[in-house]
């Protein structure tokens, strides 16, 4: 059986080499790929529109007028002839005489050139040793070709350069004959074909026709590519991303097997790891891809996103997933030999600032690393600071590990108040309620997990009493319930409730189109509703009558929270509600003010909510201090708004965030096309093409 080679040795990876089909050759508008004094029209067309047949008639004979025969430097012989002509009556002749429809002929013929308008690029398309099938699936009408498969033309003869009739008709947005040749049945790997024409050309409907009628999605080409590897293997971010994406998604719904590997044993996670499609490597991981997988050569996803260069994203995307770091090749070679190998000072910061692989001897005096340290002081010296003490060392304390308390503030300063830190039994939180202790408060700590809190009490307590020369405060702990019992305890014990830090939170990482409802919804109720339903508790249980103080610990999201839109939606509406609540609440005494951390408040639970600390890593190196945040510096900054020296604050947000919100953002966008530019030409156009062209508004 004959395949249909879409993996032909013309399609690299590589971004020039993916404008290639088979000979067909992109050129652009500038023609300055065309050979010396070739002279060849040019016509226009619209992208995905059949320039053929736009009659449905299949009796119709029309040639297609804006595909001009140019060239045919030879002689053909008399079937291709009357293809030309579109000569049904001479080719069924031809048959009876049992002329062969399958001679291919070995003339020059420069068919056309047509520029589409899908992005800049015009093809040209240049035969020899073509057929009277590929003259006509090219050139003639509907009715011409279905007489020369009657008279028996092989649907899948390949031309001289192996293009299938099916490649050709694909190739000059032929988009009819497309149909009609799949219809046929014949084709050889048909689906493996639609996909093709689905990337290139966007025809989605065509694959999800496919789809439905069952056709095999793991079935491979003749080189072992799977429909899905293909399709990953000629995505580029620049062009057409998002329909791009389309196709992923209609494979993985359609239950291919996401770590089917080709030949060399490479999956498409290792390709989109090589390709930077960040957004494609979160869909394959969300189906369950191997994320350590390896090739027959031993290489990772990490592998080839290290291997790809300029590929941060994808290599922090794969290490925020757990990928396996520090693994060798089969020669030995482990991702940061290979970024010794580039002498990319990004690639070896981000693996050295994250601990994604050992500190050796020979990074120093690796002969790129040394060129560089000499080139760039600043590079030298932090190479030098990384090697000397190693940033698993260099981490910030989690606030159980300090070995002492301390605070700005003066001694005695909430003697006998009584506050409710919500989360108090790790990270911020629990750095709020000890520096509240410490300051002579009575707090209650709440969470959901009642050892935790209770061996964080338990741990408090102890250092308290070694390091406060007065008094303990009482600490209690209370399981997440309702706080509606929560606060009644708080009460109960202590008769009065001053201070409300809803201090609890989070959110798990996630690309905003993987979000399911429900984590969602886990997300939204966690941060937005569970502090409101505090607040109101807090409000009409004691503070309306009595006065208090309320902070929200919510996050720096105010550039949106890419890969936490969740949090940042919901972050957003407490910052909201803090401003709605400190006006409305203004006259029983209570000021409501929030606290936003920047991304980078390192803490052990904080990091294990993420399965590492890479992230946190990352985030610090958009922080314009450069360092990660302290959970003390959020704590002063809650008992400073809790405090009388902010008795004229209130609906107000303070960011603790080494000036992050004023610098960069968590994520990169790739380069893209994706954005219209609006000009009045441009606007005239779409007029035009819509058939729109009378006075209106268009609004
Ligand atoms: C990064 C730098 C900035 C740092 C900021 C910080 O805040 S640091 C502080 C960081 N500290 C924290 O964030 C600590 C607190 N955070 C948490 O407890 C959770 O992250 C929570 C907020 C989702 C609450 O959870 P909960 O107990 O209310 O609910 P649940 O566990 O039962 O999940 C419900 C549904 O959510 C979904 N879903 C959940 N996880 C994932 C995921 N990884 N992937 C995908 N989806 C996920 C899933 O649908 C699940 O349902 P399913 O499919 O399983 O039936
Ligand atoms: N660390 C950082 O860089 C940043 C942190 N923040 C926010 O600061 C707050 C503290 O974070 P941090 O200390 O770093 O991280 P932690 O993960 O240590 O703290 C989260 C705390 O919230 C508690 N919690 C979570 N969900 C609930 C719930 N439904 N009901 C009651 N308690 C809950 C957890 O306890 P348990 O699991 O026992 O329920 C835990 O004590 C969070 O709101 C966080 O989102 C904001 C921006 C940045």
């Amino acid at each position: 059986m004959m395949y249909m080679c879409l993996g032909d040795q013309n399609f690299g990876v590589g971004e020039n080499d993916r404008r290639y089909l088979g000979d067909v050759i992109m050129i652009n508008p500038e023609g300055e790929d065309l050979a010396e004094g070739e002279a060849v029209p040019v016509c226009h067309m619209t992208g995905g529109h059949d320039v053929s047949c736009d009659d449905e008639d299949e009796d119709t004979y029309a040639v297609p007028s804006d595909i001009p025969f140019v060239e045919n430097k030879g002689d053909e012989n008399e079937v291709i002839s009357a293809v030309r002509e579109n000569d049904c009556l001479l080719l069924q002749q031809l048959a009876q005489k049992n002329v062969d429809f399958n001679s291919l002929c070995h003339c020059q013929w420069v068919p056309c050139t047509i520029r589409v308008q899908r992005g800049d690029f015009s093809r040209q398309l240049q035969m020899t040793g073509y057929a009277a099938i590929h003259v006509a699936v090219i050139h003639a009408s509907i009715k011409t070709i279905k007489c020369l498969l009657t008279g028996g033309a092989d649907i899948n003869l390949r031309d001289s350069n192996r293009r299938s009739p099916l490649q050709l008709a694909a190739a000059v947005d032929r988009l009819k004959v497309v149909r009609l040749l799949i219809d046929k049945g014949d084709c050889d790997n048909t689906f493996l074909m639609a996909v093709f024409l689905l990337l290139t050309f966007h025809y989605e409907d065509l694959v999800r026709t496919l789809v439905e009628s069952g056709a095999d999605v793991n079935l491979p080409d003749i080189k072992g590519t799977t429909p899905l590897s293909f399709a990953v293997g000629h995505m580029y971010p620049s062009s057409n991303f998002g329909t791009d994406l389309t196709i992923i998604r209609i494979l993985l719904d359609a239950g291919c097997d996401v770590d089917k590997s080709n030949p060399a044993g490479a999956s498409a996670l290792m390709l989109a790891a090589g390709l930077k499609l960040v957004p494609v490597i979160h869909m394959l991981l969300s189906a369950g891809a191997n994320i350590n997988k390896m090739d027959n050569a031993g290489h990772n996803a990490f592998h080839t996103a290290v291997a790809g260069q300029r590929n941060l994203s994808a290599m922090q995307t794969l290490m925020w997933n757990g990928a396996a770091t520090h693994t060798s090749n089969k020669k030995g070679e482990t991702p940061l030999d290979k970024a010794l190998q580039f002498g990319s000072i990004s690639i070896l910061r981000l693996l050295l600032s994250a601990d994604a692989a050992p500190h050796r001897h020979d990074i120093m005096t690796a002969p790129r690393i040394v060129q560089l340290r000499n080139y760039l002081p600043e590079f030298d010296a932090w190479l030098r600071q990384e090697m000397h003490e190693p940033r698993s060392l260099r981490r910030i304390c989690h606030v159980s590990d300090m070995a002492v308390i301390s605070s700005v503030f003066r001694s005695g300063l909430f003697k006998d108040r009584v506050a409710i830190v919500t989360g108090g039994g790790t990270g911020i939180g629990q750095a709020i309620a000890l520096e509240l202790l410490y300051l002579g408060c009575n707090v209650t700590i709440a969470s959901r997990k009642v050892d935790r809190l209770e061996k964080a009490a338990k741990d408090m307590n102890s250092r308290l009493a070694k390091h406060l020369n007065a008094p303990l405060p009482k600490l209690n702990t209370f399981l997440n319930a309702t706080f509606v019992q929560k606060k009644r305890n708080t009460v109960e014990v202590h008769g009065r409730l001053d201070f409300l830090v809803n201090n609890a939170g989070g959110q798990f990482l996630s690309p905003a189109a993987n979000i399911t409802l429900k984590g969602w919804s886990a997300v939204i109720d966690t941060n937005l509703t569970g502090t409101f339903l505090c607040c109101r508790e807090a409000y009409t249980q004691y503070m309306k009558e009595n006065g208090g103080t309320i902070i929200n610990i919510i996050a720096d999201m105010f550039k949106g929270f890419p890969l936490m839109s969740h949090t940042g939606a919901a972050r957003a509406g407490v910052d909201n509600l803090t401003k709605s609540l400190a006006i409305e609440w203004a006259d029983s005494g209570v000021r409501v003010n929030a606290v936003a951390p920047g991304s980078s408040i390192y803490s052990d639970t904080a990091a294990a909510n993420y399965g590492s600390d890479d992230i946190f890593s990352f985030i610090k190196s958009r922080v314009p201090a450069k360092r990660y945040g302290t959970v003390e510096e959020i704590s002063a900054a809650v008992c400073f708004l809790l405090s009388p020296a902010a008795a004229f604050i209130s609906g107000e947000t303070v960011f603790v965030d080494g000036g992050g919100k004023l610098y960069q953002n968590m994520l990169d966008i790739p380069d893209h096309q994706r954005s219209k530019a609006y000009t009045w030409e441009n606007d005239v156009k779409e007029q035009e093409s819509s058939g729109n062209c009378g006075p209106q508004s268009k609004l």
